[in-house]
């Protein structure tokens, strides 16, 4: 057998990869090995075999960990392309693609040396018996000899060398096991609780064990003892001294994510609309090649009706799907709906799964048994087989991009790419598609296909309040107008849901006469307040001018500055509705388990009055008793130092309005605003994307934002502050060197400047669209070198992140 090579990838963000040899012609890629690294051993994945001899000496390859490649050739092929376009190490794209069972991950175990002599007590050897026995990890050890002699020794034991510590590949799934209890196996509970006398069925812990008896067991003790005040430890442990219950390690369950009903003989049948854009969706997959969509509907226009019918057809061609959804948690009904119709065909998958749940879920894939996986952005890797068809549902959603760690990656970008390897179709849909998107129709990348009208319902009416004219008519956050309508609404035993924008973590100033928040000259984005230098900051362009004393539009010297921390609308609404019932939900009160769930049921089933919240009350509910839905601070938004503030305005309120007037009650959105005139606004009312995208992309392309540009920003954070800035200006001056003064913008601290112990600022340039992977890499490759030849002394303490597509 000749020698092989092999090019290893491995999960650190140094961007190469390594070459090995071996004689094992077993050898594949997509198969994770053991290596020497340095001089320790590390996992890491096979990503190409070839016999091209490396003119350095090569070591060999301890061991390969897989019998099969673990990754298929096309997302192998898809991690490429994340590690080249998003400038990040094969290793890191590799690792976001493998659920965590399979991750590269190693441990360090320990082993006892075999045959030493020294004196040790019988405690001491106890300890070394155990570590031998169990193969326990070092982390474990750690903790089982925490303290007082048990620490002494096992110290002791590692300098002496009795103990040695070594490190081993993790291959198997482990996941977290905690403590259940359950009914003694043998125990029939009926017949110990007939046995049992009047006193006995007095004590708690007896009452403990019958309420037991009705419960699905095994349950884990923390979630018992939360329960019911009748389980403490004492309860517990008393009815098992009894003999009626045991405990069991078993593995943390999950999230469940309600799934609803099977039931497929519930398929609609497509309306007009609907069918035209299946049409040309079913002759795609028929030909078996790639082609994207844009599925461009208003809200409740039965985009995913569509996507239904699309997926089925996958299906019956043999063929399977994949849907992205922004966040499941969110999306309970999207899930739903598919799984009416598909059942257990499909694998969800989640981020509040644990490993065992995330590891079965992408086996079953990989295995055939399921065909259709839906989930959010990291699904975008799931191992379906033979796969026909990708939807994207609400395109434009931000959660898509991943910002950290790396790879920053855009899950609609790497689902196009991904459905173009396997010569699959996509679907993005959206109410209100984002820019890049737009212009990809326009630039016939995608095929457009429309939904105008809703089937059920009417489109709600959308009612502009100015909050100049009710300067003097505020009722705490509320015009007199949202407040007298809110009222009646109650008054008819209607829902209410009211929408306020948290002050994001950016100060801004506005002024209190007309309205206005001052913009960089530069880059036509809201400038952010920096209040220790008193100045206002442009963070793109990296201008900055003293902090307005008057508003630059009326004279007025009524600026005041607005900053973090959260509004207390919540407070306020409830003094103007002492007898409403109010729920809450923004990230808060919806990290918990089922968090959103439980406040979406409890409004829904009209448990609550008032729903308030940030942003995610406008995802994707239905409720039909809501007639009013008020905006309380829209301008917030377009405060935000973006130059995607205007469409972020646009969805917000796009979103909104799609929550009201779905069943037969008609709804009206009030939006209260100081801009009425903003074209987000205006055309927000009418719900007239189109012209709003028309101003919107004029406004991008005249200052070449992205879709007119592609935008590369680079972070650079550091605990310094001169090295921040001393790194930031000399990667600056590599930059423009490279590719020329125009397209380099910066550098200039971050919109948040210090976070987490580091100062970080930030540059970006615009590159031109068609930089596909290869040339990014070639340029960035290029400034990195430049970069590297004049980079300040002391450079290394500086961190340099690198994100494509940051924003578009
Ligand atoms: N062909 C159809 N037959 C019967 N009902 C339909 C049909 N199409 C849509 N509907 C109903 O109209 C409502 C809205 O449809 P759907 O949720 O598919 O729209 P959407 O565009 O996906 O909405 P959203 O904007 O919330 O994502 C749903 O209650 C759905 O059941
Ligand atoms: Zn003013």
């Amino acid at each position: 057998m000749n020698k092989q090579f092999a090019d290893i990838a491995f999960p650190t963000a140094v961007r190469q990869v390594f070459t090995y040899e071996t004689r094992d012609d077993s050898i594949k890629p997509g198969m994770r090995v053991w290596v020497p690294l340095r001089n320790e051993f590390a996992i890491g994945m096979v990503v190409r075999v070839h016999d091209n001899k490396p003119d350095f000496e090569t070591r060999p390859i301890e061991r390969i960990l897989d019998s099969d490649p673990i990754m298929n050739e096309t997302v192998l092929n898809l991690t490429e392309w994340i590690h080249r376009f998003y400038y990040c190490s094969w290793g890191e794209a590799i690792q976001a693609a493998l659920p965590v069972g399979l991750n590269f991950s190693s441990e360090k175990r320990l082993r006892v040396k075999k045959g030493f002599k020294a004196e040790i007590t019988e405690e001491e050897l106890a300890i070394l018996k155990e570590i031998e026995e169990k193969s326990i990890t070092l982390k474990e050890a750690e903790k089982r000899w925490r303290d007082g002699k048990g620490k002494t020794f096992f110290k002791k034991a590692l300098q002496h060398g009795w103990i040695t510590i070594w490190e081993e590949p993790r291959q198997k799934v482990d996941f977290k096991k905690v403590k259940h209890w359950q009914i003694k196996k043998g125990v029939d509970p009926g017949s110990v609780l007939e046995g049992l006398t009047e006193n006995e069925r007095e004590t708690k812990w007896v009452q403990a064990f019958e309420k037991l008896t009705t419960l699905d067991l095994p349950m884990p003790n923390s979630e018992l003892q939360e329960m019911d005040d009748l389980f403490t430890s004492y309860s517990l442990n008393r009815i098992e001294k009894e003999g009626w219950i045991e405990s069991v390690d078993l593995p943390v369950k999950g999230e469940e994510i309600y799934k609803g009903v099977f039931e497929p003989e519930k398929l609609n049948s497509l309306l007009d609309q609907q069918e035209d854009a299946f049409e040309q969706i079913r002759d795609a997959l028929d030909a078996e090649t790639f082609k994207s969509f844009l599925l461009f509907g208003v809200t409740g226009s039965g985009k995913t009706e569509v996507y239904i019918h699309a997926l089925k057809h996958a299906l019956d061609q043999g063929r399977g799907g994949l849907v992205l959804v922004p966040e499941i948690a969110l999306t309970p009904q999207t899930v739903k709906r598919f799984y009416q119709i598909f059942g257990d065909q499909i694998a969800v998958l989640h981020s509040r799964l644990n490993e065992r749940e995330k590891y079965e879920a992408w086996q079953s894939l990989k295995s055939g048994e399921k065909r259709i996986a839906i989930g959010p952005r990291s699904a975008v890797f799931a191992p379906v087989e033979n796969l026909g068809l990708i939807v994207v549902d609400e395109e434009h959603d931000n959660s898509y991009k991943q910002f950290d760690p790396a790879p920053r990656y855009h899950a609609r970008d790497v689902a196009i790419m991904r459905a173009h390897m396997e010569g699959a179709v996509t679907i993005l849909g959206s109410a209100t598609p984002g820019m890049v998107s737009v212009q990809a129709v326009k630039e016939e990348k995608h095929t457009l296909l429309h939904l105008p009208i809703r089937p059920t319902g009417t489109m709600p009416e959308v009612s502009i309040l100015d909050m100049k004219e009710y300067k003097s008519a505020m009722r705490g956050p509320l015009t007199v107008e949202l407040y007298d309508e809110t009222k009646k609404a109650l008054d008819r035993k209607e829902q209410v849901i009211f929408l306020y924008n948290r002050r994001g973590f950016a100060s801004f100033m506005q002024c209190e006469d007309c309205g206005h928040i001052p913009e960089s000259p530069e880059s036509s984005t809201s400038l952010t307040y920096h209040k220790r230098k008193n100045i206002l900051l442009d963070h793109y362009s990296g201008y900055s001018r003293r902090a307005d004393s008057r508003c630059e539009m009326c004279g007025s010297s009524n600026l005041k500055t607005k900053g973090s921390g959260t509004q207390q609308v919540e407070e306020q609404v409830q003094e103007l509705f002492p007898d409403a019932r109010l729920l809450r939900m923004d990230m808060d009160t919806t990290s918990g388990k089922d968090g959103h769930q439980k406040i979406y049921d409890q409004f829904l089933s009209g448990n609550a009055d008032i729903l308030i919240g940030t942003q995610i009350v406008a995802k994707g509910l239905d409720f039909p008793n809501v007639t009013v839905v008020g905006v309380v601070n829209a301008d917030t938004e377009l405060a935000f130092p973006s130059f995607r503030a205007g469409e972020r305005m646009y969805q917000l309120l796009s979103q909104v309005a799609g929550r009201a007037g779905r069943a037969e009650k008609p709804g009206v959105v009030y939006v209260q605003t100081w801009k009425p005139d903003h074209p987000a606004i205006k055309c927000a009312r009418t719900h007239d994307f189109k012209t709003f995208a028309r101003y919107e992309l004029h406004q991008r392309e005249m200052l070449m934002f992205p879709p007119y540009s592609r935008m590369i920003v680079f972070q650079f954070k550091s605990q310094s502050w001169s090295k921040v800035q001393t790194v930031a200006d000399k990667f600056c001056d590599a930059m423009r060197m490279v590719v020329g003064e125009n397209p380099v913008m910066g550098p200039s601290p971050s919109v948040i400047e210090w976070m987490s112990g580091k100062y970080q600022w930030e540059a970006n340039i615009k590159l031109d669209r068609k930089y596909n992977g290869h040339a990014i890499e070639k340029l960035l490759n290029t400034i990195f070198a430049k970069y590297d030849a004049i980079k300040p002394k002391g450079a290394g303490a500086v961190r340099i992140n690198v994100d494509v597509d940051a924003v578009e």
